[in-house]
């Protein structure tokens, strides 16, 4: 199944300024986007990037520079979402996603959705020719009455992994504390280790 995996190339990752530098923040969005193809390519998923800038990478890409719901929407306009050709839009900061998690999306219903803690979308499949997306804000229940206002049928995937967007600080920990592949590399090799020194799990920094 194709899955579109749209990347902010440029000025990614903002709500982490408090604890990366823009330029850290690029890296870093790009150790989970490598995570989150691994993970899709494993699961038999066809990825196609969907940027905002080029990306020196072998994957199949389109460069777009508009606001997230429009590039979306026109690529799943392009590509012809169906029941015969079902296509996935898949976020690329899911840097716990593992190939089990990912498959889980692949089961039946004219719009499978994944939400992401917060109320956002982290992971669709869309398989009706009329769904189109609405990203940000609560897009999760934006995206049950788009279904709703289409007659598609919804099936949600209650996934912790793939519940868990990066977007704060304090979801570094869960990277820290359950992450297998690049964005977890990237977080130990730049200093980040687990505080356990005082209730919740926490986040420090060596120099
Ligand atoms: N193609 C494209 N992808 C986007 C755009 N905005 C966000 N994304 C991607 O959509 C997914 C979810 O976005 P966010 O969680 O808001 O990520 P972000 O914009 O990097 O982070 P913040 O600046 O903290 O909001 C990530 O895979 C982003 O790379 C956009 O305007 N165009
Ligand atoms: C794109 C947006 O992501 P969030 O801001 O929830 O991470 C959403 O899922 O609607």
């Amino acid at each position: 199944m194709r899955a579109i995996v749209p990347f902010a190339a440029e000025r990614p990752k903002t709500r982490l300024a408090d604890v990366l530098t823009a330029s850290e923040r690029r890296s870093f969005a790009d150790a989970m986007l490598s995570d989150v193809l691994d993970a899709l390519r494993a699961a038999d998923f066809s990825p196609h990037l969907l940027a905002t800038e080029r990306q020196d990478r072998d994957v199949a890409q389109t460069v777009d520079d508009r606001p997230l719901t429009e590039a979306v929407n026109d690529a799943l306009r392009e590509h012809g979402a169906s029941d015969d050709e079902p296509v996935a839009v898949v976020m690329a900061d899911l840097a716990l996603a593992t190939p089990a998690a990912l498959s889980r999306l692949t089961a039946g219903g004219d719009v499978v959705i994944a939400p992401g803690r917060g109320g956002g979308t982290n992971a669709l499949v869309v398989r009706h020719p009329e769904f189109r997306v609405d990203y940000h804000g609560a897009s999760y229940l934006d995206h049950l009455r788009a279904a709703r206002d289409v007659g598609a049928s919804v099936r949600e995937v209650d996934s912790w992994r793939l519940a868990t967007d990066v977007d704060e600080p304090e979801d570094l920990v869960e990277v820290l504390l359950h992450g297998e592949g690049a964005s977890r590399d990237w977080l130990v090799d730049a200093g980040f280790e687990l505080d356990t020194s005082d209730g919740r799990v926490g986040l420090t920094r060596s120099e």
